[in-house]
């Protein structure tokens, strides 16, 4: 009897301590981080604002932290608030953490194919080696005189058409990539192969909209209906696979035609080709077109668009560019425009361009990651495959590291002796496996226009009241051009500036 309860009770407590753990063990028991309380399966999709998610997660820092839990539709939401959270997470645990979300308009789009889609995995590695043989640091510096060379050819465009100035930047990042990728030259109006890349791009941004790919998710039987059911966007999805391939198959055309015309010069994919010439294996063909299709896609709009935060930030702060300009004025001279050789030589420029890119990041979501295993972090639990968005704009504007976030203020990357500080702000460009490939000609990019334009031209406000800025809010964010003065200071004529060119061209 007494043996009969002491194996009653031993089963009880193993019983107990069974149930303990599976209960333990269920995600939806475990400690998720903290966050809004959310309604039934739509989550908090109402408590966030739908034109500035950032600026809503940003809030939700002040009562919940570094980490926070939201989700929307049944899908987990974890945002990193700080550098901090999202370098542990994303870089020191990237072997788990650099997946992407599920996207339910990628395939539908025909876009299953783009590097920033892509789940971790070998087709993911085989892109990354492609873009570290062009975009490593060695490499990007031989595109140095090419990117300066266009820099030079937007100015001209922006003495000519001042108004036009957001096309120009368009055309100038276009160029830039389009040559190295490529060995392309583009055509100075309605170039074939850049207005087929733009169709595509335009319409999935329009119409693959953050909100439609959520209703997609939670609803995948909408995908499967006829293509005349209105509001879905679904015959824009079949339009869609017909535009993309042309964008991967137009420029890689060209390059195939330059190269049995033996025309060929180094560029991504020629010299991909050559590295996999002895392979006959197809897939490596789809890859190369692929990485290289993607390129456009990713380097376009981020350049241009950095471009247009940077001329608000000029027009609105005249101390600033005067600041710059005579830094510029003083290395430079008027006799020749800058060249690479000067950047050592202008802290404060390379100051401002990192000012540009905190005070109004481009990309104020980063790219969102997702975690492959369940996790557990400062005592919090990540469910896997959540959707892990790290938040850029938080990280910009977090008032101790960077006191009075909005004012527009280069000094705060200078040292005392007004050298360039440590602080290069890397997370701008993303983070672990995932960061952006392209940083580095980025940069460069930048460095040469912006250096290039503040000595040649000064913008100002346009007469009149001060104008309205309207900003494009999706995956990036940036002021739609508004009017504004490109006054030119080193060459008051075409001719002047054709001279000032030519004398400087490397
Ligand atoms: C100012 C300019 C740019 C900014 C701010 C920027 C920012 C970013 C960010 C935040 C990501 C997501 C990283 C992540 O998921 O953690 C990204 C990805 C990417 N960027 Fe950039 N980028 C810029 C220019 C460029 C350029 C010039 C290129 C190409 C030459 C490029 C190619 C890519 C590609 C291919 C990806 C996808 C990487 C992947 O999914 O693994 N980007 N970029």
């Amino acid at each position: 009897m007494m043996s009969l309860s002491i194996q009653g009770v031993a089963l009880a407590i193993g019983l107990l301590t069974f149930f303990a753990i599976v209960r333990w063990m269920s995600p939806y028991k475990r400690r998720l981080p903290p966050g809004p309380t959310p309604i039934p399966f739509l989550g908090n999709v109402f408590g966030i604002k739908a034109d500035a998610p950032w600026v809503s997660y940003t809030k939700m820092r002040e009562t919940y932290g570094d980490i926070v839990y939201t989700s929307a539709l049944g899908m987990d939401i974890v945002v990193l608030n700080s550098e901090e959270v999202a370098n542990e997470l994303l870089e020191g645990r990237s072997r788990i953490y650099s997946d992407r979300p599920y996207i339910s308009t990628r395939d539908l789009f025909g876009w299953e194919w783009a590097t920033p889609f892509l789940r971790y995995g070998e087709r993911f590695k085989t892109h990354r080696r492609l873009f570290h043989q062009v975009f490593r640091p060695e490499a990007v510096l031989s595109y140095r005189p090419k990117q300066l060379q266009k820099a030079f050819e937007m100015l001209s465009r922006l003495f000519h058409d001042p108004t036009g100035y957001a096309g120009h930047f368009e055309s100038f990042s276009a160029s830039v990539v389009m040559s190295v990728v490529y060995d392309y030259d583009i055509a100075s109006h309605d170039d074939v192969i850049i207005n087929a890349a733009k169709r595509t791009m335009d319409l999935f941004l329009r119409v693959a909209t953050p909100q439609k790919t959520a209703l997609f998710a939670a609803f995948p039987f909408l995908m499967k209906l006829p293509s005349w059911v209105p509001g879905l966007g679904l015959k824009d999805a079949i339009l869609s696979k017909r535009y993309v391939k042309d964008m991967l198959d137009m420029p890689y055309d060209y390059v195939i035609r330059n190269r049995a015309d033996g025309d060929a010069r180094a560029c991504m994919v020629s010299d991909a080709l050559e590295c996999y010439q002895d392979t006959d294996n197809r897939d490596v063909v789809t890859e190369i077109k692929a990485s290289a299709a993607t390129v456009y896609g990713g380097a376009v709009e981020t350049t241009s668009s950095s471009l247009i935060v940077f001329t608000l930030a000029m027009m609105n702060n005249p101390e600033v560019q005067e600041r710059a300009q005579s830094e510029i004025d003083n290395i430079v001279g008027f006799d020749r425009l800058p060249n690479f050789d000067d950047l050592p030589a202008l802290p404060y420029v390379g100051a401002l361009i990192r000012e540009v890119k905190r005070w109004r990041p481009i990309t104020p979501l980063a790219g969102p990651h997702s975690n492959m295993e369940d996790d557990f972090y400062r005592g919090y639990f990540i469910p896997k495959g959540a959707t892990i968005v790290p938040n850029t704009w938080a990280m910009a504007h977090n008032p101790k590291k960077y006191p009075e976030p909005e004012s527009f203020c280069p000094d705060r990357f200078l040292n005392r002796d007004g050298s360039l500080n440590d602080d290069a702000i890397p997370w701008i460009f993303g983070f672990g496996r995932r960061r952006c490939p392209g940083r580095e000609i980025a940069d460069a990019s930048l460095w040469c226009a912006i250096t290039c334009i503040l000595a040649t031209f000064t913008i100002k406000k346009p007469a009149g009241p001060a104008p309205e800025i309207k900003w494009v809010s999706g995956l990036t964010s940036y002021p739609l051009p508004f009017p504004c003065r490109f006054v030119p200071r080193k060459a008051q004529d075409v001719q002047g500036l054709t001279r000032l060119i030519q004398s400087s061209l490397p």
